[in-house]
């Protein structure tokens, strides 16, 4: 699902989804705005299309989208919660802190939307299989992992309990991290003002006012780029990555790990420190435009990883930069933002697995296209 050639093919599904965003802003034109909650919910809609060809819809929707943010929001904070049971498992059993019970709780809710999804794939299977004889049913993610299901000894046969932790590890994973990032990209930006007139400019220049982005436009967004990757070294969305645990043991810069210990890498610290980086606590997205910084996402240059780097390098990585660009450059594109009145930015974060904005990002659209009629169609 996730290499270039089936995200290539799921474009539609996602330029469905932005569009159908910017329709829902421009009708709530000079009004305030949560951009976290609005990159939340098309992204959420753009994963779900591709995995099982639903999304969420209308008012209800909206809401259902909103519930979901809060508790994957909890889940992360979950996720990272120091647990007294980890270092006194005898009280597992009593879940002092009720982090257990929570996230039961919150596993349920998800469970509960991917049950529906997974009964209505396979009632549908049945009909077909049943009115056709025929096995021609849409090769989503969803497909593919049923027919994966209890393959008699195949290697490659998987159980239903694991079909339903892949869905929640993609959908988990790559919600709350790229509307995250939305909103710390957006609130750099009405920080810094003549970046954000550099992006406006590149994006008419490159897309035109009597047009919407395309993911075509991307590869000519060089100063957007530099300004999400800017973002992302300030406010890396999991700034501890994911812990590794070494299978021997060995020293590395002088220090000795021991084979089987937990280890967390620091990556807030890494993109901050001044040994690497000049004016590391300043925003100054030029320095990505150098192209013999060989700064990118792939996790090759360990002064940068964003995403990880190695074999546990983020699975969605290249699903969640077209998203990201995607929602950044349509918001970008299709309205001006400006701060509610009397209103002022804040840069706090939140504890975590995932560094969230403590405060939503909260702006006012006004329109910035030529051609009216592209908010509508
Ligand atoms: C802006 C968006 C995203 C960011 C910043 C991000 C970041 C990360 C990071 C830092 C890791 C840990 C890598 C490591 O420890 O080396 C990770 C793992 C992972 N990510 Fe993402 N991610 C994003 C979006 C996505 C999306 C869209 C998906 C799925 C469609 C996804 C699926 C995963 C999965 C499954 C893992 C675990 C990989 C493993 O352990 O083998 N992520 N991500």
């Amino acid at each position: 699902m996730l290499s270039n050639a089936n995200l290539n093919s799921s474009y539609t599904l996602r330029r469905e989804e932005v569009k159908k965003s910017i329709r829902n802003v421009y009708d709530k034109i000079g009004t305030p705005i949560d951009l976290g909650e609005l990159a939340f919910v098309t992204g959420v809609n753009a994963l779900m299309n591709m995995l099982w060809g639903d999304s969420l819809q209308g008012e209800e929707g909206t809401k259902t989208g909103a519930e979901f943010k809060r508790l994957v929001g909890e889940l992360v904070v979950l996720f990272a919660k120091p647990n007294v049971s980890d270092f006194f498992p005898m009280l597992a059993m009593f879940d002092l802190q009720g982090i257990e019970r929570k996230g039961k709780r919150i596993v349920q809710y998800i469970e509960r939307i991917l049950d529906s999804a997974i009964e209505k794939r396979m009632n549908s299977n049945t009909d077909k299989n049943e009115g056709t004889g025929q096995m021609e049913q849409r090769k989503d993610f969803l497909q593919l992992l049923l027919e994966l299901r209890e393959q008699d000894g195949a290697a490659t046969s998987i159980s239903m309990r694991q079909v339903k932790a892949m869905l929640t590890d993609i959908l988990v994973g790559g919600t709350d991290t790229t509307s995250t990032m939305v909103e710390w990209v957006m609130a750099e930006l009405m920080q810094h003002p003549e970046a954000m007139r550099k992006v406006n400019e590149e994006l008419t220049e490159v897309v035109g006012l009597d047009s919407l982005v395309e993911e075509s436009h991307f590869p000519k967004l060089h100063y957007l780029d530099a300004v999400i990757k800017e973002t992302f070294r300030l406010h890396p969305a999991l700034p501890l990555l994911v812990p590794r645990c070494p299978s021997q043991s060995s020293t590395v810069g002088g220090y000795y790990i021991p084979k089987g210990c937990m280890v967390w890498l620091n990556v807030w610290v890494i993109h901050r420190d001044p040994k690497i980086w000049e004016n590391p606590l300043e925003f100054q997205p030029e320095r990505f435009l150098n192209e013999s910084s060989n700064l990118d996402y792939s996790g090759n240059n360990f002064n940068y990883i964003p995403f990880g780097s190695g074999r546990r390098i983020c699975a969605g990585l290249p699903l969640a930069e077209k998203t990201l660009m995607y929602i950044l450059a349509s918001l970008l594109h299709s309205f001006e933002w400006k701060l509610p009145h009397g209103t002022e930015l804040e840069f706090s974060d939140d504890f975590g697995i995932v560094t969230k904005k403590l405060n939503p990002t909260v702006a006012v659209p006004t329109p910035r296209l030529s051609n009216f009629e592209l908010y509508t169609k």
